[in-house]
């Protein structure tokens, strides 16, 4: 049973999802004014409806890419390939995992909350997997969307004032897929291509692909540094994150130079973390803001 349940977990990509929830764990601290006993549990709750959301869309993704899942080198070894659980369970614990999400935050916090994970989940499931991946190039842009919803689902779930901060985060991370996914997608382009999944590599010539992954980089930092030049994070967040787009820059130069697989896959590596320490630093300086104590 409990190697059962380990199996359904893996299916879910934890991998993948938990910088998903702390996306969304980010939001949610970023909008609270203060951590009384009931904020805490909003944001409990808050998470772990980004969980079971992310959980859940990931799920039903991985059901609709059963085919391609089964011919790609990188995913042909994943639980449903693999026929280690069913195609009904795989689709049920989808279903399951994706509407208690929603009822969550319908039930305990807010509706708008509730109304972002129906959005995410449905761009992610519906949007991007089942309609966009199979025909377009441009598929993440356009499903990129729901990955950016973690941070408005933590923020509403707790206020529903409005602030820039999150607007931004949302932005910063759509910003952020197309380095991420093409920086993956031109490693694994013959993967792709065999799987009939037209990414933009697989479609576009190297040196497109290297200069709209490059462009996408020079978008990212940029909109990185937005919250100081408006006045949210002091000059720490520009510096922090200034230091924090050094890899980007130079992983996406050796990328145009060098045009190769190694190059991309070094940029790709590198965006969990630099998405990371973003969220990192932006909930940090904002608890210092709420606790603020002597760094020195
Ligand atoms: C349309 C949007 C996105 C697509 C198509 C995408 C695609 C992928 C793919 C193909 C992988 C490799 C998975 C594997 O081989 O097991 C991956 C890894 C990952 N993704 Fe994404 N991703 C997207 C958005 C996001 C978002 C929004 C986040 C978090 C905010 C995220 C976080 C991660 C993490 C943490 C990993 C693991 C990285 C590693 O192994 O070093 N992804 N993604
Ligand atoms: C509101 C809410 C909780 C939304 C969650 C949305 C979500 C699960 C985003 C994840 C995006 C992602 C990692 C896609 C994987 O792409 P892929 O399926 O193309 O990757 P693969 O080729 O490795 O299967």
């Amino acid at each position: 049973m409990s190697n059962k349940i380990s199996i359904y977990i893996k299916y879910t990509k934890p991998r993948v999802w938990w910088l998903l929830v702390f996306t969304g764990f980010a939001g949610a601290i970023l909008a609270v004014k203060d951590y009384s006993v009931e904020n805490v549990i909003y944001i409990i709750i808050a998470t772990v409806s980004v969980m079971l959301g992310s959980m859940g869309a990931e799920s039903l993704t991985n059901y609709i890419d059963y085919n391609m899942d089964s011919v790609m080198e990188r995913t042909k070894g994943r639980p449903l390939p693999r026929g280690e659980i069913s195609k009904k369970g795989a689709l049920l614990f989808g279903y399951i995992l994706s509407i208690s999400s929603i009822v969550i935050l319908i039930i305990f916090l807010k509706f708008i909350s509730a109304l972002f994970m129906l959005l995410g989940i449905f761009d992610n499931v519906v949007i991007y997997s089942y309609w966009l991946k199979k025909i377009s190039p441009f598929s993440i842009i356009f499903g990129g969307f729901s990955g950016a919803f973690p941070v408005l689902i933590g923020w509403y779930s707790i206020t529903n004032s409005f602030s820039w901060l999150p607007w931004i985060l949302f932005i910063l991370v759509m910003i952020w897929i197309p380095v991420h996914v093409w920086s993956l997608a031109f490693r694994y382009k013959d993967d792709y291509k065999k799987a009939n999944v037209p990414m933009l590599p697989v479609v576009y010539s190297d040196k497109t692909t290297a200069i709209a992954i490059s462009f996408s980089s020079i978008l990212l930092i940029v909109f990185s540094i937005i919250p100081y030049f408006i006045g949210i994070f002091n000059y720490i967040y520009l510096i922090i994150v200034l230091i924090l787009s050094i890899p980007v820059i130079y992983y996406s130069y050796l990328f145009i130079k060098n045009n190769d697989k190694n190059s991309s896959f070094r940029l790709f590596i590198y965006t969990a973390p630099y998405l990371t320490f973003i969220f990192l630093i932006s909930l940090i300086l904002t608890i210092l803001k709420i606790h603020p104590f002597k760094l020195i």
